[in-house]
């Protein structure tokens, strides 16, 4: 699903690498917390996934392709076979709720009935039935990710990838959130997900992945999230 081979990126005008020869795999169905202090390079680590950016030095495989190899055209589309939530949420504030989903489906030529059928039946499932109509700016923190959230899934990746998707959350929208990010998991979608959130990596116990300064310095199955911040 995911293979870093020898993996290092520095940045312009950096003299230290954001990652320092990183390889790993992660495959089909697994649940992956990327854990690591303030500029250890999570966010860099999910650039190169979504390939935001490309690597000095080595090889990164996403869904069975080498990115380095994918021309600049076709990266959009490898992007709509990913689903990908912040911890900002990043919803349209002009259009409804039930739009913003609709879009992630408009943009791929969805038929109109088709999206009318689905949209509904993933907001039942983020449960946020019944809330199609409302705007983002009426909904609070932990709803509005769950829209996020919705719409990510709707086109059923193979993988979600989640910057800190808790980060602007209470524990209790946390707990919420983390839940429904384990159902999508159960449904067949590898999940990773870059989080300062000791609480909910220690109560998952799945694999954690940890970057110290760019290295990769822990990978533990059933992990907890171990380092002092
Ligand atoms: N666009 C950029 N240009 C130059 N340096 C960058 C850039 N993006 C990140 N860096 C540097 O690369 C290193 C890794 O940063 P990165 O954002 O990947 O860390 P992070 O673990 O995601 O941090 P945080 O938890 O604060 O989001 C840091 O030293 C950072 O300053």
């Amino acid at each position: 699903m995911i293979r870093f081979d020898n993996v290092s990126k520095t940045y312009p005008k950096q003299n230290r690498p954001a990652l320092d020869n990183v390889s790993l795999e992660i495959e089909k169905g697994e649940f992956v917390f990327l854990v690591g202090s303030s500029g250890s390079g999570k966010s860099t680590f999910l650039r190169l996934c979504l390939r935001e950016e490309r690597p000095s030095t080595g090889a990164v495989h996403v869904l069975g392709k080498d990115l380095g190899k994918l021309s600049n055209w076709k990266v959009p589309h490898m992007r709509r076979q990913l689903g990908t939530v912040f911890q900002d949420f990043r919803l349209l504030p002009n259009k409804t709720v039930g739009q913003n989903v609709a879009f992630a489906l408009e943009v791929i030529g969805k038929p109109k009935s088709a999206i009318n059928k689905v949209v509904p039946e993933v907001l039942d499932l983020v449960g946020l039935g019944g809330k199609e109509e409302r705007m983002p700016g009426e909904l609070s923190g932990g709803e509005q990710q769950r829209v996020a959230i919705a719409r990510a899934f709707v086109n059923r990746p193979m993988l979600l990838i989640a910057d800190e998707p808790t980060g602007n959350l209470d524990p209790q929208n946390s707990v919420g959130i983390m839940k429904l990010l384990d159902r999508i998991n159960r449904t067949g979608t590898t999940v990773l997900m870059a989080t300062h959130d000791q609480a909910i990596v220690d109560q998952m116990r799945k694999r954690v992945i940890e970057l110290d300064k760019g290295l990769l310095v822990r990978d533990q199955a059933r992990g907890v999230y171990g380092y002092q911040s």
